[in-house]
């Protein structure tokens, strides 16, 4: 495809000094090759302005730049506001607009929105569509996945998946939309038919800075209109956040338990097996019957359920495709064990997240509760003492561990956690003494020791949370990405103490 095709809508004709052929497109100078157009982006490490040079010499023919850099006069230079953005149109017009013509959904807000991805896909794949889904776990149409490197993709790489599921038939498109991705222009292209949003509670404050921002950064995509399109706005108003949306937004669609919400929840019925609610909407009554547990997934369904109507969905084709919808793989994933125990594996790497997560497992009833987590590195380091709070809150024994350390002292993660936990939980527990447990914690670095630890302390009728990593069936240490998987781990853990018990019977 031609240069000035491709920048044409970022650029006026004239400016262009060259026309040259474009058989590829890069952000990163170590992707480059023959033909390619390279997009310098300001990023917070480096500036990829300051790798234009090398992305020459892997042979790019022509650089998109904020400003212009020294390279040889053949190689043609676009010069533009802002990079990102740039690199978001031009992206959409070398695929071949592959968003236009199909129904897009959006979802942003802090947590839910891999959960409510799922939700919709199910309802939309109710009305007849085939939906892509974009998000945390992986770029798939049905069963057919690739693993997710961010939750949103990079709006080049977007729009090349994007071009490929239409080849393959996608006519609909549901998308998790992450403030970065807000800040960065990853879903600039897209016009919106509806966006959802869930909750805002702190995470991401490196980047963001703090609340207010974090809050900017999320609602661009409901106040920009001539970007994402004149949509209709989901909003859960039992987030204090999402209360405060709606009041700057026109005539968006009010989601919660109170009775001032557009839709709204009569009764409901819980039980580790799932949720049976009846909802008050606009359109009439609506019973969801999910196999989703937990109150802050009765949130989730409401949000779906507003979606539903604003697509204009018929609400049997809602009320089925809710229950249809598959349980989220790694959110509140319960590990079958003969302990008489629930074992449950969970995403939850906010405060928030988990408050909520062990709040329905505390509604359970359980005899003792024991959480093992950690945090992640090279991210928001003021999660760390808000997890390590809630956990030693909730738990009888918090196993503090390690999540993904990525470049950071997993012994300096631990130590932030327990500026939180020690507020709660002054007392560690003695260690292998299963009679010390009573808002304790106990610190073992190792994630998979932590496990067996965990699953070493279990008694008929304990629950043990194991948070933080969910789906991840990976663990990343320095810059090393090792195979593990909290799921695989507690089985192996089981069958360790199946094995040790059953030598001990035989030993008698
Ligand atoms: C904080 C953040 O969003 N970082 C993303 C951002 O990086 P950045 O702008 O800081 O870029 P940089 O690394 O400084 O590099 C600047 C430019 O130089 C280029 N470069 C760099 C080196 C080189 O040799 N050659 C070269 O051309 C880079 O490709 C880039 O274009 O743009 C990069 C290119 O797209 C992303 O890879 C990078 O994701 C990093 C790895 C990351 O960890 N991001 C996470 C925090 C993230 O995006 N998370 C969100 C939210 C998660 C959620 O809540 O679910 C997500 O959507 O996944
Ligand atoms: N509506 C909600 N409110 C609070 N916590 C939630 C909600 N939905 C899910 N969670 C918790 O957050 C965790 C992550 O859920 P989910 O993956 O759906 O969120 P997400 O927004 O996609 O997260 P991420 O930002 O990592 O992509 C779950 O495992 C659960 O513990
Ligand atoms: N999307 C989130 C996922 C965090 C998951 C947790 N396991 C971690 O590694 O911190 C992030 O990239 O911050
Ligand atoms: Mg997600």
């Amino acid at each position: 495809m031609k240069l000035s095709q491709i920048v044409a809508d970022v650029t006026s004709q004239g400016e262009l000094a060259a026309d040259v052929e474009i058989s590829h497109l890069a952000y990163d100078s170590r992707c480059v090759r023959p033909g390619t157009l390279f997009f310098a982006l300001r990023g917070v490490l480096v500036d990829g302005h300051d790798y234009a040079k090398s992305a020459v010499e892997r042979g790019a023919v022509a650089v998109v730049v904020e400003q212009p850099v020294d390279l040889p006069d053949e190689i043609v230079q676009v010069v533009v506001d802002d990079s990102r953005y740039a690199m978001a149109r031009c992206a959409a017009c070398f695929y071949d607009y592959p968003a236009q013509g199909m129904l897009i959904v959006g979802v942003t807000g802090t947590n839910g929105k891999t959960t409510m991805t799922y939700l919709l896909e199910s309802v939309l794949k109710q009305a007849g569509y085939t939906p892509a889904v974009v998000g945390t776990i992986s770029n798939r149409m049905g069963d057919d996945a690739v693993e997710a490197e961010h939750t949103t993709p990079e709006s080049l790489d977007l729009q090349r998946i994007l071009a490929e599921f239409k080849s393959q038939g996608a006519d609909a498109l549901v998308i998790e939309v992450s403030s970065h991705a807000l800040m960065q222009s990853r879903v600039v292209g897209l016009t919106f038919d509806v966006a959802v949003f869930t909750n805002l509670t702190p995470e991401h404050l490196d980047y963001h800075k703090n609340m207010e921002s974090y809050f900017a950064a999320k609602t661009r995509l409901f106040k920009e209109p001539q970007i994402y399109g004149d949509f209709t706005a989901v909003v859960n108003t039992d987030d204090p956040y999402g209360a405060k949306l709606v009041r700057e937004l026109n005539e968006p669609l009010s989601v919660g338990m109170h009775r001032g919400a557009d839709v709204r929840v009569c009764d409901v019925e819980q039980t580790m097996q799932g949720t049976v609610a009846t909802l008050e909407t606009p359109q009439g009554e609506i019973t969801v019957r999910s196999p989703l547990v937990g109150p802050f997934n009765l949130e989730n369904l409401l949000c779906a359920v507003g979606a539903g109507l604003v697509l204009d969905l018929p609400i049997t084709t809602i009320e089925q495709g809710l229950a249809a919808a598959n349980r989220v793989p790694g959110r509140l994933e319960p590990v079958d064990n003969t302990l008489g125990a629930l074992i449950v594996v969970d995403y939850a790497h906010t405060g928030d997240a988990l408050a909520k997560a062990l709040e329905a497992m505390a509604a359970l009833k359980p005899q003792r509760i024991i959480t093992v987590f950690g945090c992640g590195g090279d991210r928001d380091t003021l999660k760390r003492p808000a997890m390590g709070e809630v956990a030693g809150r909730y738990s009888d024994l918090s196993i503090v561990t390690s999540d993904n350390p990525r470049t950071e002292n997993p012994a300096k993660i631990i130590d932030d956690i327990k500026v939180g936990i020690e507020r709660i939980c002054p007392n560690l527990a003695v260690d292998g003494d299963p009679d010390s447990v009573g808002k304790c914690y106990v610190v073992i670095e190792d994630r998979h020791e932590a496990i067996v630890y965990a699953v070493n302390q279990l008694r008929a009728g304990d629950l043990l949370l194991i948070a933080g990593k969910g789906h991840e069936d990976y663990q990343v240490i320095g810059t090393q990405k090792i195979h593990f998987d909290d799921r695989e781990q507690v089985r192996l853990a089981l069958e360790q103490r199946a094995r040790r018990e059953d030598g001990h019977e035989s030993d008698q």
